[in-house]
């Protein structure tokens, strides 16, 4: 039986302990609600806006009275814990994690600030929440993909209802037959026609070659009705591009045995207009989240998500590959 990351520690002096790091007072909290704006007198004389985040793909939302995450200005991200062990599993990886990952790899993570208590966005009261480095602040119209790795994305402790209620979605999506799912996306197309951002019902039933089509969809100026993957190179490509990100976590996951990774997420994001507008280094990154699901690795590879890493990279290289040829018959033609 693998050992979860979870310690005796309460969650609840954790969050005390953060907002005295943060130079912060919890017990002088009090918040007010409107709209989509919630305003948290975290001390007397210091408000934080939250807001709900504009760039969420995937995952649990702060819309219609449900928990979900929010953002500030200051480019923070509130994950809300989950009252049972996703919550303590969540918050346990966060507080170990950057002690035990080599210095190169610590980049594919949010940063994490602590935790703190914050108006839960479903009216329930103060929560904790884990303070995360939003990754889509300072950019106005990023586009996001939501890929959640390995055919399976359960732990074997889970219980048995988890079980099956996890493996009920992996077969009906491509996890099971790929090795990945598309969780949820964003793709920035013009300032005229906005973001395509297909509903969830969609996003579940995607197959393999609606998978494909996203990915090229993701890296090309138009998306109908033939997307032109004009950016592929620079960003699927190039020393910095998603694909050689990919492949030094992927080098990463040969090696480790700390970590096994169920049910998380790779967060590729991009900005083309950073393309566009000819900078040396483009927007590209690509980080991991979602650690609910994570258990310590005792000695074993992760090769459920390393499998499926291996897989998602194969289908960036297609596209990749695809775009060079069509690149090279049409400078003949
Ligand atoms: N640090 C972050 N900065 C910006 N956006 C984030 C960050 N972390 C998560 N997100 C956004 O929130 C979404 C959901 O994140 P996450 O998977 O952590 O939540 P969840 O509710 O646990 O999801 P699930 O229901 O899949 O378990 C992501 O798809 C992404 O759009
Ligand atoms: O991908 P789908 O089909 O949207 O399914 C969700 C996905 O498996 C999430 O990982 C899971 O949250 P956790 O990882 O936090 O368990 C969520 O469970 P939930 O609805 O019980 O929260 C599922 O509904």
């Amino acid at each position: 039986m693998k050992r979860s990351l979870v310690g005796s520690t309460n969650v609840f002096y954790s969050n005390r302990h953060a907002c005295q790091t943060m130079g912060m007072a919890s017990s002088h909290s009090r918040v007010t609600s409107h709209q989509n704006v919630i305003r948290s007198q975290v001390t007397p004389s210091f408000y934080i806006m939250f807001k709900i985040p504009k760039h969420q793909v995937a995952g649990h939302q702060a819309i219609d009275g449900n928990l979900g995450p929010l953002v500030d200005d200051s480019g923070r991200f509130y994950k809300p814990l989950q009252d049972d062990e996703r919550g303590t599993t969540e918050l346990a990886f966060y507080r170990s994690f950057s002690s035990k990952l080599p210095h190169h790899i610590r980049g594919f993570f949010p940063v994490f600030y602590g935790t703190q208590l914050v108006e839960a966005s479903d009216g329930s009261g103060l929560r904790p929440h884990l303070v995360l480095q939003d990754i889509t602040s300072n950019h106005l119209n990023p586009s996001i993909l939501d890929v959640k790795i390995g055919s399976r994305t359960w732990s074997p402790e889970a219980s048995e209802d988890y079980i099956q209620k996890a493996l009920e979605g992996d077969r009906l999506t491509t996890t099971v037959t790929l090795g990945f799912r598309i969780s949820g996306l964003q793709i920035y197309e013009s300032k005229e026609s906005g973001y395509w951002k297909p509903a969830r019902k969609e996003v579940k039933s995607f197959s393999a070659d609606d998978v494909r089509l996203v990915l090229r969809k993701f890296v090309s100026s138009n998306l109908e009705p033939e997307p032109d993957c004009c950016f592929a190179s620079t960003i699927y490509g190039g020393c910095s591009g998603i694909l050689e990100q990919l492949l030094e976590l992927k080098a990463w996951f040969e090696d480790q045995t700390v970590y096994h990774f169920h049910s998380c997420s790779l967060l590729l994001l991009i900005d083309k207009e950073s393309v566009l507008n000819g900078r040396t280094v483009p927007f590209v990154e690509v980080k991991l989240i979602d650690f609910a699901h994570t258990v310590e690795a005792e000695g074993v590879i992760d090769h459920n998500f390393l499998g499926g890493l291996c897989s998602f990279i194969k289908f960036v290289s297609e596209v990749l590959t695809d775009s060079k040829v069509s690149t090279i018959q049409a400078s003949f033609n």
